[in-house]
């Protein structure tokens, strides 16, 4: 074993850093053991210097990252700093310094992924990311590693714990949105601010680097086609348990099927109780993959927090600091084509069509008229009269397979019926 350190510059101790320090310190032996060399803590760059960091040397902390990362003697830097500046900088000077970097920034990969991945191959230098999806779920690696060989045609996943949580409070205690929010803030999974996992962002930057790396291709953050969570009701819910289903946002990205596009979307939808991503609770996550050989796969596991987060970052740091002994770098990106994203209205599946109508005669062969001629076929109908003052009923229509935007034509032309007083909810179907 070699006997001089590898030094880390560690960029970031919040959360995830402090764990991070934490584990390299106390699993230092076994890493050193890993890797065949000790890994040495060189540098811990914070913005609140004077805050009291247990177990970390105050002597190595710095407000200056640019300085850490520019010092000439680091060989891996891990970036969780997190957002985009000044991640991306500090990211591109470490290639520039001939440094390797490690990063749980999904932000910043989902956005500006291809440059990054340019600027490390330029640099003849290593990118990996395996925290920035689904925690500590060892998905990135096994996407772009173990299933290189294969033919990957569909990722489907619960990649937001945040919102897993609220949807799965809302389902086994009846609680509504803003109720179930509440408790997932009091219980620290959701953010202050929670938009970016409630709206979806969140997920969709994880689908984005999913699709991705799943691909072998480049999937913009702006071409995932993105709904949050927070339309959702306890009406859905129910409706969602009475069809023997229940609501899960996911991320969901495919390959078509003569493989010449792609498509990425997340959004919440129904699935059917006996898929295995039903059973998948409270803030834990879940990815499915279809591969055409391997068949179906799932991985499972907490996809947040400061432990699990900092177990897949240090598992990135032992392959790095292993290519760096090795003189060598891990799978690069080089060779990814660039397959075209379709829009949202290319996306076949299924739809649960909530409607509030007129009860009276005629009005449910009005609906299938539309439905009928727009080409979306109907696959159940169930009609709840409401012994309402104003002579209204709830009539819910589950689809077959039809493509989003003859769905969304259907909507629109049902919206133009009188007899249609308004479209309570539309939610997609998902899983046989
Ligand atoms: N938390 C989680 O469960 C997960 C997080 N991630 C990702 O990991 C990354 C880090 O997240 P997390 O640990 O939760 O974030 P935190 O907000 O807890 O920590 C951020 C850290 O960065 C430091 N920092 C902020 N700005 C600067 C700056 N300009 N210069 C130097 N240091 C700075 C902060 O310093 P100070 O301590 O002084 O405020 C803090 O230590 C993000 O990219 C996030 O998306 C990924 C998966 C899960
Ligand atoms: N906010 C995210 C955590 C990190 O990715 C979540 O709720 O899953």
């Amino acid at each position: 074993m070699r006997t001089r350190p590898l030094k880390v510059a560690l960029l970031g101790c919040g959360v995830v850093g402090s764990e991070v320090a934490r584990i390299m310190t106390t699993h230092a032996d076994d890493l050193a053991a890993r890797i065949g060399a000790p890994v040495e803590l060189a540098g811990v760059a914070v913005r609140r210097p004077s805050k009291v960091r247990e177990g970390i040397d105050p002597a190595l902390v710095t407000t200056d990252a640019t300085a850490l990362v520019e010092r000439g003697d680091i060989d891996v830097v891990i970036e969780v700093i997190g957002g985009i500046e000044p991640a991306r900088t500090l990211i591109t000077t470490a290639f520039e310094h001939g440094t390797s970097v490690v990063s749980a920034n999904k932000a910043l990969l989902a956005q500006d992924g291809p440059a990054l991945h340019a600027a490390a191959e330029r640099h003849g230098r290593d990118l990996y990311y395996e925290a920035a999806v689904a925690g500590a779920i060892p998905l990135v690696r096994p996407l772009r590693e173990s299933l290189a060989g294969d033919k990957v045609n569909r990722v489907l996943g619960i990649v937001n714990g945040t919102t897993n949580f609220i949807l799965d409070r809302m389902d086994t205690s009846g609680a509504g949105y803003s109720e179930a929010l509440d408790e997932a803030t009091a219980l620290g999974y959701a953010e202050a601010d929670p938009t970016a996992d409630v709206e979806g962002f969140d997920a969709a930057a994880k689908a984005a680097i999913l699709a991705g790396i799943a691909f072998h291709t480049r999937v913009g953050i702006g071409e995932v086609h993105r709904e949050g969570i927070t339309e959702v009701t306890a009406a859905d819910i129910a409706s969602a348990r009475r069809m023997g289903c229940t609501v899960k946002l996911l991320a969901i990205c495919e390959r078509a099927a003569d493989g010449r596009s792609v498509t990425a979307r997340v959004h919440p939808a129904m699935i059917p109780l006996s898929h295995p991503l039903a059973s998948v609770r409270e803030a834990y996550n879940a990815v499915f993959v279809e591969a055409e050989a391997a068949g179906q796969l799932m991985f499972y596991g907490p996809g947040a927090g400061g432990s699990p987060t900092a177990s897949a970052v240090l598992g990135d740091l032992v392959a790095v600091c292993r290519n760096k002994l090795g003189e060598t770098t891990g799978p690069g990106e080089s060779a990814y084509t660039r397959l075209p994203v379709s829009p949202m209205g290319e996306v076949v599946t299924r739809y649960h069509i909530s409607l509030d109508v007129a009860d009276k005669p005629g009005v449910l062969a009005q609906v299938a008229t539309v439905f009928a001629e727009s080409g979306v076929s109907i696959d159940t109908v169930r009609q709840q009269s409401r012994q309402d003052p104003d002579g209204e009923a709830s009539l819910v229509v589950v689809t077959h397979r039809a493509p989003d935007a003859a769905l969304s034509g259907t909507v629109e032309a049902l919206r133009k019926l009188d007899t249609v007083r308004g479209v309570a909810s539309i939610m997609r179907v998902e899983g046989e």
